[in-house]
C-alpha cells in the first residue's frame, strides 16, 4: 500500500520548548490515522508541521509525496484542514464562507452544493454561521475542507466539545470519508473517537509518540481483560482474566456464596494509555 504521509524523526521547538520530540510514522493512503493524547500533547503542533503552517525545527515529513520545508504550495492544493477552533465568518452566509474558499482554490461553483451534500447540510445555504449549532458549524467546516477535492483531510479534535449526537454524526461522517478513498489525520484526547475512528493510532505524551499500532493490538499488547464479579454484597472484586489470581477469586466467592454477577470485561484505550503512561487520560468532550 502506498504512503499519503511519511514522518520522519521530526522535533518542533518553540524557543528552548520541545513540542514535539523526534516523531515518526507512516500513514497509508486511504486509511484514518489517529493521534491520540492529552492537552499540550503536542498534536496541534504536529498537524501545524504536516500542514506547512510552521515548519519542524529538524527532520522529514512528506505530505502526498512532497516535502513540508519545499513543496508547501503542492501540499496546500492537495490538504483539507479543519482546526480546532471553528473560524468561520459568523455575519456571513453558509453559501459566502464557501465560496471565499472555493475562490481561493478556483474550484467549480458547483462543488458547494456538493460539499454540503456530503455533511447533509444542503438545505442551509442561505443560514448566517452565527445562527448555526456548534454540530452544524463542524459539518460546515468538514464542508470548507473538501471544497478543493483533497486526498489527505487533517481534522484537529473534530469531536471536541460536541453533542453525543453530534460527535456521532462528525464520527460517520468520517468513516464515509475514508470510504471515498481519503486518507485522514485525526488528532484527538477522546478514547471512543480514537479506537472507533482509527485504523493506526499513535499515542502521544509530552511530544514524543509511546506507542504506535492499530487499536486491537494496542489492546492485546498493553491492556489487560479482567474477570469482573459482583458480590451479593454490592462489591465488586476484578482480576486479569484466565489467570490463577482470577480463578482463586472465583472459588473463594463461590464457595463463599457470595457471587451475585460475573462478567469478563475487555481492556480498553484508556486502560493502554493508563499502561504506558501512570496517568488517566480525562475525556473532556
Ligand atoms: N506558539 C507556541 N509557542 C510556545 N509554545 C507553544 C506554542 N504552541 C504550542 N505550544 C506549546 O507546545 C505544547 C504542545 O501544544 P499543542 O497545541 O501541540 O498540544 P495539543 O496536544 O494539540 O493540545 P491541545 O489540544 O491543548 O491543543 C504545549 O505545551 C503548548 O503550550
Amino acid at each position: 500500500m502506498d504512503k499519503a504521509i511519511v514522518v520522519e524523526n521530526l522535533s518542533k521547538k518553540y524557543g528552548d520548548f520541545e513540542a514535539v520530540k523526534n516523531i515518526s510514522f507512516n500513514i497509508q493512503k486511504g486509511t484514518i490515522f489517529g493521534l491520540l493524547g492529552p492537552n499540550g500533547a503536542g498534536k496541534s503542533t504536529t498537524i501545524k508541521v504536516l500542514t506547512c503552517q510552521s515548519p519542524p525545527t529538524s527532520g522529514n515529513a512528506y505530505v502526498g509525496g512532497f516535502n513540508v520545508l519545499a513543496d508547501s504550495a503542492e501540499i496546500k492544493r492537495k490538504i483539507g484542514v479543519v482546526f480546532e477552533s471553528q473560524n468561520l465568518y459568523e455575519e456571513l452566509s453558509v453559501y459566502e464562507n464557501l465560496n471565499f474558499f472555493r475562490r481561493l482554490y478556483s474550484s467549480p461553483k458547483d462543488k458547494i452544493s456538493e460539499v454540503l451534500q456530503s455533511v447533509g447540510m444542503e438545505t442551509h445555504q442561505k443560514d448566517k454561521i452565527k445562527t448555526l449549532s456548534k454540530g452544524m458549524k463542524q459539518k460546515i467546516m468538514i464542508a470548507r475542507a473538501l471544497i478543493n477535492d483533497p486526498d489527505i483531510l487533517f481534522l484537529d479534535e473534530p469531536g471536541s466539545g460536541l453533542d453525543p449526537h453530534s460527535a456521532r454524526e462528525i464520527r460517520q461522517m468520517i468513516l464515509d470519508l475514508k470510504s471515498r478513498g481519503k486518507t485522514i489525520l485525526i488528532t484527538t484526547h477522546n478514547l471512543e473517537e480514537a479506537d472507533f475512528l482509527c485504523d493506526d493510532l499513535a499515542i502521544i505524551h509530552k511530544g514524543s509518540i509511546i506507542a504506535i499500532d492499530t487499536p486491537g493490538n494496542l489492546k492485546k499488547k498493553y491492556g489487560e481483560d479482567v474477570l469482573r464479579i459482583e458480590a451479593v454484597t454490592g462489591d465488586i472484586y476484578e482480576s486479569p482474566l484466565n489467570t490463577k489470581a482470577s480463578s482463586d477469586m472465583f472459588k473463594k466467592l463461590s464457595d463463599d456464596n457470595q457471587i451475585f454477577l460475573v462478567h469478563s470485561k475487555e481492556a480498553t484505550i484508556e486502560d493502554v494509555f493508563i499502561k504506558l503512561t501512570g496517568e488517566r487520560l480525562t475525556d473532556e468532550s
